[in-house]
């Protein structure tokens, strides 16, 4: 069923405080996260044009925007879209949705991916891949024109990677523990444990790639992300991390108080 988000109140801002411009103040909602999230999807979904190359992001708030394209589709509103799917689950979901797929090889520039996110900093830096889809999410936004982010208020956060969350690392198998050493030990000054990802019947987590991944969960603030990013990517037996730095042009937050829109400067 389509949520009608009409009622609430959007701000285009720069900081959190874009609510306070309101003539009056907005009386908050009760929606659930799931709620929320599709608002910020559907408000996503507004940026779609007829004749558009999608990346279509994974996870339970890139869904809703998937499910929103598929409905104008099917309603004529949208014509001559062409959607990259940035997992195989997200690929079965436009399939039976019947929005035409196709891949980077064809398509190496995007016009606009819309995916969800794990953390969002407020110079919209991300964690993502807590859903396992973060090297495909990477090469496919990193290959976009436009990236729009949607996410519920509970995603923001002050910095990336000091909440103790898992911070995703793709990794090949082979010697996965060699591997997930290293990577501790890069990030012991941060206080930082590295598990494998497990999945069904406590066996490791696979890709849709192939590859494992080592949960990082990092207690302190990194500081030069960039810096920590390039240390990962130097390691050998890694493929990807899940720090998304510098890559959203917007981010677009649904909350209690409404819908909030930041873009990069
Ligand atoms: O691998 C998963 C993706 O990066 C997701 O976009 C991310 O985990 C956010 O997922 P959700 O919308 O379910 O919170």
């Amino acid at each position: 069923m389509a949520l009608a988000y009409d009622p609430l109140f959007i701000t285009s801002d720069k900081s959190l405080s874009a609510f306070d411009v309101a003539s009056s103040p907005p009386q908050p909602m009760n929606l659930t996260q799931d709620e929320l999230k599709r608002i910020a999807a559907y408000k996503a979904v507004e940026f779609v044009e007829s004749g558009m190359v999608l990346g279509l992001g994974t996870g339970s708030t890139a869904k809703h925007a998937v499910d929103r394209i598929g409905e104008l589709l099917r309603q004529g509103k949208l014509e001559n879209i062409v959607g990259i799917p940035t997992s195989k689950k997200t690929q079965e979901q436009a399939l039976s949705l019947g929005i035409p797929l196709s891949d980077l090889d064809a398509h190496p520039v995007i016009d606009l991916s819309i995916d969800g996110a794990d953390e969002v900093d407020p110079y919209l830096n991300l964690v993502k891949g807590r859903g396992g889809s973060l090297l495909r999410e990477k090469m496919i936004e990193g290959a976009s024109k436009k990236f729009v982010v949607i996410v519920d208020e509970s995603k923001m956060v002050k910095h990336i990677g000091g909440s103790k969350l898992a911070l995703p690392v793709e990794i090949v198998p082979f010697c996965w523990k060699f591997t997930a050493e290293k990577l501790r030990s890069l990030l012991e000054g941060y206080g930082c444990e590295a598990n494998l990802r497990l999945g069904e019947k406590g066996k490791a987590f696979v890709t849709d790639n192939g590859n494992y991944i080592v949960d990082m969960h990092v207690e302190e603030d990194m500081g030069d992300l960039g810096a920590v990013s390039d240390a990962i990517l130097r390691l050998p037996g890694v493929v990807e991390h899940g720090m998304f730095l510098d890559m959203a042009s917007t981010v677009i937050i649904a909350g209690e108080l409404g819908v909030k829109i930041k873009n990069k400067h």
